[in-house]
């Protein structure tokens, strides 16, 4: 707690890093829904905006089903909800008399966001902090999630308040962290690692995007942004795993399609899918 600044014990909406009277993670204090059974939640982070931390938040979802588990997707980026269009649901929420009940993707991943609440897609939602933790509260507590293995939390790229508020709030068991390969990226990743490590929720994967470009015609490996550094930020923060995704176009079109979960990442995110599993096994353990 830096000495200028009165603690308001308000720690889910306290921006101070390396504060010594921080309180842990777990366990949740949002309450949630009757008909809701989540077993693990796995936030997906990323310093920076753009680095593809939604694209590998539904990659993760999308290979977590093909194992067989029950999964579910948060869209905490409110501001900036990109999941649904992912996987091209379009259909609004509805909710019964138990609550509101999740969208859910054509593998059957069950989804909530921001996004399939607007009239329109293209609405901009400029809310300041405290609406915005509403709604991360919202999303916990009153949807009827049924029975979930694994819930993925698609955070705001940085580290705001949704950062303080879903890391204090609910029973986040670790983080996957997303970084591209530019030094400044490198940089505020660890920004991120260091605020988790502050909030004892332990980091278990970095997955660095858009790491190269295989080309079709020489068959070599093109790092258009930059030498790869992901292995390197992995070791300097003590990440148990790391995984690369190359720059693909059919990416792209398989967003704008809405059929992310079409993508075969033919095992290159296994290193990190395993180590949310052990993560999952330690905490039932616990
Ligand atoms: N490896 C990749 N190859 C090609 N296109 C990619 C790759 N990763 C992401 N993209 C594209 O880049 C765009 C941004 O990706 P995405 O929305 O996942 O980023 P983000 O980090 O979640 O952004 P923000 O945090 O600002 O919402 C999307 O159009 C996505 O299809």
């Amino acid at each position: 707690m830096a000495e200028e600044e009165e603690c308001t014990h308000e720690c889910g909406s306290c921006g101070v890093a390396g504060c010594g009277d921080r309180e842990d993670a777990g366990p949740s204090t949002f309450p949630t829904n009757a008909r809701t059974n989540i077993k693990h939640v796995i936030g997906v982070v990323s310093g920076k905006g753009g680095v593809g931390k939604s694209l590998v938040t539904s990659l993760l979802a999308s290979q977590m089903q093909k194992k067989g588990f029950s999964v579910g997707i948060l869209d905490a980026d409110v501001t900036g909800p990109s999941i649904p269009k992912t996987f091209g649901i379009t259909n609004p929420l509805t909710a019964d008399a138990d609550g509101i009940v999740p969208a859910q993707t054509a593998s059957g991943i069950k989804v909530v966001s921001v996004n399939l609440m607007l009239p329109k897609d293209d609405i901009p939602v400029a809310w300041r902090g405290p609406v915005v933790s509403g709604i991360i509260k919202q999303f916990w507590g009153e949807v009827s999630w049924g029975d979930i293995d694994y819930l993925f939390v698609d955070m705001p790229p940085g580290t705001s308040d949704v950062f303080l508020t879903v890391f204090q709030s609910l029973p986040v068991d670790g983080i996957v962290t997303v970084s591209a390969p530019q030094e400044l990226v490198a940089m505020i990743v660890g920004k991120a690692v260091n605020l988790a490590h502050d909030l004892k929720v332990p980091v278990v994967g970095l997955v660095e995007n858009m790491a190269y470009f295989k080309c079709d015609e020489c068959g070599k490996d093109h790092h258009i942004f930059g030498e790869p550094q992901g292995e390197a930020v992995a070791k300097r923060y003590d990440i148990p795993s790391f995984a690369t995704l190359p720059i693909d176009p059919s990416f792209a079109r398989l967003v704008d399609e809405g059929k992310v979960e079409e993508y075969d990442v033919a095992g290159a995110l296994d290193p990190v899918i395993e180590q949310v599993e052990i993560c999952a096994k330690a905490k039932d353990a616990e």
